[in-house]
């Protein structure tokens, strides 16, 4: 495992306040508790809605999930499926899903769920603030008590950190008493204006294992593109990419160090009912510690990252 960054510092903030008042205290009147039948037509989850001079952000309390962020005079970043269920329990297509305590299939049991268990269970919203510079940070809490899913105990904290860019800092303490294993994703959902046309840079001559291919290994010498199915995992990889699409998107990362390119192509996404026709409206550049570079936490001990998106 990498060495682990110190705890990120605390930035200066403007005004504090139990989470729970937020919804009734005029100071906190950035944030607003709505939920996806007022947004989208569609009940079933509750949500949080950030609104500042700086952004406008969309957050699910299912997954703690960003569902919807645009800085400023800037497109939005994050590309949410028009045909998402907004079902408890079932995973929004779209916006940054957080998948933990495993990424992709589980490797010991394939009938568990893909992508872990955080990103269909609901998280509790710990605190919010308005930080010094105008920037909203929300900190989400999730405990996990240890089950057959997954024996391990945890305990995961996601700060996001609303401003001219969307930031996220994980940290992810294992609490059980016996070293555990985990591997994870923060799986963001860029919006593009056409996917074929996309080209992620940052990612040249970089190794990856080829999920279409039965996970053989592969070398990328270029730009990574998208003509048909792209299902690829990056180990080791570099700390920042670029996403060349109308309004370019950037992402640099700490403590992530493997990167996913996904997206299902035409023929793939046909199959899947909340993606269909709409595939070339996206591209999934995801960032965090799977396959080779997963955290190995012995018991008390935790990890941390961070992701900073923005265009
Ligand atoms: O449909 P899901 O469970 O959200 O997964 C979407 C995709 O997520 C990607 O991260 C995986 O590499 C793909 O293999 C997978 O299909």
């Amino acid at each position: 495992m990498y060495p682990l960054p110190a705890p990120f510092p605390s930035k200066n903030k403007k005004t504090e306040s139990p989470a729970v008042a937020a919804f009734d205290d005029p100071a906190h009147s950035y944030l607003t508790r709505t939920d996806s039948g007022a947004l989208y037509g569609n009940p079933g989850l509750d949500l949080l809605l950030v609104e500042t001079g700086l952004c406008r952000a969309v957050i699910s309390l299912q997954g703690a999930q960003v569902l919807e962020f645009a800085a400023s005079g800037r497109a939005p970043l994050l590309w949410l499926s028009p045909a998402t269920p907004f079902a408890a329990g079932t995973a929004v297509r779209g916006g940054v899903p957080l998948c933990l305590p495993w990424f992709g299939e589980n490797r010991e049991d394939p009938s568990k769920p893909k992508h872990g268990l955080v990103r269909t269970q609901l998280w509790e919203l710990a605190d919010s603030e308005m930080l010094s510079d105008g920037a909203v940070e929300l900190t989400l809490r999730f405990q996990h008590p240890g089950d057959e899913l997954f024996p391990a105990s945890f305990t995961c904290t996601l700060k996001i950190v609303l401003g001219k860019s969307l930031i996220f800092e994980l940290e992810l303490t294992n609490s059980a008493d016996s070293p555990a294993e985990y591997s994870w994703a923060l799986h963001s959902y860029f919006a593009v204006e056409d996917v074929n046309a996309v080209e992620v840079e940052g990612l040249d001559g970089g190794e990856f294992l080829d999920k279409t291919r039965a996970f053989v290994r592969d070398r990328l010498d270029g730009m990574q593109t998208f003509a048909g199915e792209v299902d690829r995992v990056f180990e080791r990889a570099p700390a920042h990419q670029v996403i060349h699409t109308p309004n370019s998107i950037t992402a640099e990362s700490e403590n992530c160090h493997t990167v996913i390119t996904w997206n299902p192509g035409a023929e793939l996404a046909a199959t899947i009912s909340d993606i269909g026709p709409h595939y070339r409206g996206f591209v999934c550049v995801e960032h965090g510690n799977a396959f080779a570079d997963s955290w190995r936490l012995q018991p008390g001990e935790s990890a941390r990252a961070r992701l900073t998106l923005g265009r």
